[in-house]
């Protein structure tokens, strides 16, 4: 474990626990009996090939789409089960950044992450100040308060997104693909705040990426997901090093293992020298 990461304790129960989760789109089936557990206090990184499902957890968890089967509990509680009211209150201790987490453009850095703030809670301006502040001053953008979404790089914008995120000091966030579209230095300020901010504010984070050299940086537990299912669950080290044939090709993203990297075909010769089909 690297320094400075929280030890995921066995003992609590874990914050979010999914179970035989069945979720179907229209004639596809995107989970067909999926289990897993999210710890409290450390990163889960939920991995899987394109078009696995991976944001649709997310959309799962959060409540925004309800399962065909099966549960998904947040702290205990139901998520499919609360009534609109207490959904609105837990979505409220959720915080997400989305890859798309877009800013509200006619409003300053400032406002943005001011906003979640101002529409749920009724604190007086200075202690709203104040705050907006901290967050900012967390994601090292204190100084950019003044600055519109259209004066920001894509790596500046995301850390505002993120400030607005935790606005309301979450017990968990939830990140889909944060690292798209990153500049390597932006990227690396990005891994190094998502684990910062989870260890300081003592959060539960789940993180939606394809990028598995970053994930595996710093995530204390990943979920490889497949075909609606779990396939493999672990530390990233041990994922690397000893998951399955499928699972060490798609850590180490090799191009050809169980997944071929050749579409199915016919084979070459028949089809450069053979009679046309
Ligand atoms: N609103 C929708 N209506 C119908 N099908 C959808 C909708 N949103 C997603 N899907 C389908 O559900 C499947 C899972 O999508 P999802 O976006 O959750 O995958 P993902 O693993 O996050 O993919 P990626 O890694 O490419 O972002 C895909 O086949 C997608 O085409």
């Amino acid at each position: 474990m690297a320094p400075g990461r929280v030890p995921l304790s066995g003992d609590q129960a874990p914050l979010v626990r999914i179970r035989d989760l069945h979720f179907r789109r229209g004639n596809r089936e995107i989970f067909s009996g999926l289990d897993i557990d999210i710890p409290r206090g450390g990163i889960t990184a939920i991995m899987g090939p394109s078009g696995t499902g991976k944001t649709t957890l997310l959309k799962l968890i959060g409540g925004q789409l309800c399962p065909d089967q099966g549960s998904v509990e947040v702290d205990g509680l139901n998520v499919h089960e609360l009534s609109r009211q207490d959904l609105y209150r837990l979505r409220m201790r959720m915080g997400m950044l989305f890859q798309s987490g877009a800013l509200l453009t006619d409003l300053s850095v400032f406002e943005n992450v001011a906003f979640p703030l101002r529409e749920h809670t009724a604190l007086p301006e200075p202690l709203l100040r104040k705050l907006v502040l901290l967050k900012l001053e967390a994601v090292g953008l204190r100084g950019a308060r003044d600055l519109m979404p259209s004066e920001l790089s894509g790596g500046m914008a995301r850390r505002v997104a993120l400030a607005r995120a935790i606005a309301l000091d979450p017990m968990m966030i939830m990140y889909d693909e944060p690292f798209t579209g990153q500049d390597p230095i932006s990227l690396g300020v990005l891994v190094k705040l998502i684990r910062q901010l989870n260890d300081a504010a003592r959060l539960t984070s789940i993180l939606v990426s394809h990028d598995v050299e970053e994930t595996n940086a710093i995530a204390d537990l990943v979920y490889v997901i497949s075909d609606g299912r779990v396939v493999e669950s672990g530390d990233p080290a041990r994922l690397t090093a000893s998951g399955s044939e499928w699972t060490r090709q798609f850590m180490q993203g090799l191009p050809d293992g169980p997944v071929p990297f050749h579409y199915p075909a016919q084979p070459l010769e028949q089809d450069l020298f053979g009679e046309k089909s």
